[in-house]
């Protein structure tokens, strides 16, 4: 599904370069669910969006459902991250003046095509998410979670290969972001959705299958769930501490 290889970012500042990302690795398999964790300033956006096409890497390569993104022209990169790439972000981005169904189906008009299949998705993801009765509500009428929940069902209208959730529960209390963890494991479940979640809470973080954890733009540890959910998150809190920084 995802490999990244041998990534290395470096940002400008004046004339002085700082290496972001120093040459990490992974792979992320087809239905997996996999967070990204790490202290401040890790280069776990940077990885996020260099692997959304946001922006480009110097060294390294990553492939995505068996294209390697570098070097691809910008429509090209475009039409990825329309089609190919769900995203959803720490502060909803959602359209105001949009009603929730709308909203979901937002990905499908800059696609160009609203039809009747496109509705019917709409309606099955609505009702995956249980979100029905907010249907026709707008943005500003609902609850955080809820905004979070409209926008995990935009990011999977088009069916993609791959969600890129940045900090999705980092704006929510933790019962709201417990129902967007559900809405992801759900996702996975229903829909077979691949998820690569950065986030800086451990207890989203341990619902996942595993846990990259990213210091100083290397990979520190790559921890797998074995058993239960407590114990991983046990398992993550203690390695976090011993990995230090600000997180
Ligand atoms: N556009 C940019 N120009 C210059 N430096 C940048 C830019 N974006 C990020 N950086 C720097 O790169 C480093 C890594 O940033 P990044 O946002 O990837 O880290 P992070 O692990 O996501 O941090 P946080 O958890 O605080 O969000 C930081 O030192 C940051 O200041």
């Amino acid at each position: 599904m995802l490999y990244v290889k041998d990534l290395y970012k470096t940002y400008m500042i004046g004339k002085t370069e700082y290496s972001v990302l120093k040459g990490p690795g992974f792979h992320v398999a087809n239905g997996e669910f996999v967070a990204v964790m790490g202290p401040s300033g890790s280069g776990k956006s940077t990885l996020l969006n260099c692997i959304s096409c946001y922006i480009p890497f110097e060294k390294g390569s990553i492939t995505l459902g068996g294209k390697q993104i570098a070097n691809l022209k910008e429509e090209e990169l475009s039409k990825i991250r329309n089609e190919k790439l769900g995203f959803v972000f720490q502060d909803f981005m959602l359209l105001d003046g949009l009603t929730v169904r709308e909203n979901i189906l937002v990905p499908r008009i800059i696609k160009g095509s609203v039809d009747k299949e496109s509705e019917e998705r709409a309606d099955q993801l609505i009702s995956l998410f249980r979100i029905e009765h907010i249907a026709g509500k707008y943005p500003a009428e609902i609850s955080g979670g809820e905004r979070q929940r409209t926008a995990v069902a935009r990011s999977l209208i088009n069916n993609p290969l791959m969600i890129l959730a940045d900090e999705p529960t980092g704006n929510l209390d933790s019962k709201s972001g417990r129902t967007v963890i559900e809405s992801f494991e759900n996702a996975r479940k229903q829909m077979g959705a691949t998820i690569l979640m950065v986030t800086h809470d451990s207890f989203s973080a341990s619902f996942c299958d595993r846990v990259i954890l990213l210091r100083d733009g290397v990979i520190y540890r790559q921890l797998e769930k074995m058993g239960e959910r407590e114990a991983f998150h046990s398992l993550l809190l203690d390695t976090m501490k011993e990995m230090g920084g600000e997180q």
